[in-house]
């Protein structure tokens, strides 16, 4: 699918993500199944959601050591999800060990899950990076360094910040997928997010994709929202 907006399933219960996807009326979406889900409902949610048609990103972003990424990976495989990711931080090792992972446990004759990395986590700021994780370069200098190792280890493409997507373009070249959340609307609630932009900012920025979730699941018209949401991610620049 091309330039998909991802929407993160982050809800507390079944009921309430079976109503918010009974809204969309059969449409096919792209859905996000995120820790909370998937901790919740397990690999039942991920065929349900296949039978109806969606396209899913799995976001477990793991972070383990080489042998046990990969192992969880081949099991990931199986589901025949579109997206999985990991976190760069894991470094090279880890991350050439979900790709392999990944490869071992597609079956002949499926596709292979695109495999992205996360850089920082958009909740992340420089200021937080530098004085709680200790890392001490620029933010933009580091999330480009792990999407360069990352393309290096054979990972498809990374999560960031759509602020980020030109410098990683640069780096990695065009074609390196960029999966941006962070996103919101001028008039939405900026939570915990510290790096955001508008979907019309992410688009204009060369974003490949995008994921909202609370935007979307806390408004009290999620349909209209999405679709007043995909109609400026989409827009012509
Ligand atoms: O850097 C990251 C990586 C993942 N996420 C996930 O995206 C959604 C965003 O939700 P909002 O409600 O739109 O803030 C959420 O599931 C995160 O786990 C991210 O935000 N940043």
């Amino acid at each position: 699918m091309e330039r998909p907006l991802i929407i993160a399933l982050d809800l507390d219960d079944a009921t309430k993500r079976k109503s918010l996807l009974d809204q969309f009326n059969g449409e096919s979406l792209y859905v996000k199944v995120g820790m909370e889900l998937f901790y919740r409902e397990g690999r039942q949610v991920i065929h349900e959601l296949k039978e109806s048609g969606h396209h899913i990103f799995l976001d477990l972003k793991l972070h383990d050591i080489p042998n046990t990424v990969q192992r969880t990976m081949k099991e990931l495989a199986s589901l025949e999800v579109d997206i999985v990711n990991v976190h760069a931080a894991g470094g090279k090792k880890m991350m050439s060990a979900a790709r392999e992972g990944l490869e071992q446990g597609t079956h002949a004759g499926s596709k292979r899950p695109t495999l992205i990395a996360v850089t920082q986590l958009t909740s992340t700021d420089e200021e937080t990076m530098q004085s709680e994780l200790l890392i001490q370069q620029p933010l933009n200098e580091v999330v480009r360094t792990y999407a360069s190792f990352a393309k290096e280890s054979g990972v498809d493409g990374v999560v960031c910040s759509a602020k980020e997507v030109p410098l990683i373009h640069d780096a990695c070249g065009s074609n390196f997928y960029t999966v941006c959340p962070g996103i919101r609307r001028v008039e939405d609630a900026v939570g915990d997010q510290k790096r955001i932009v508008t979907p019309k900012q992410a688009r204009e920025l060369g974003s490949w994709g995008i994921v909202v979730g609370r935007s979307i699941t806390s408004a009290k018209d999620p349909y209209s929202v999405y679709h007043q949401m995909k109609k400026d991610w989409e827009a012509k620049i």
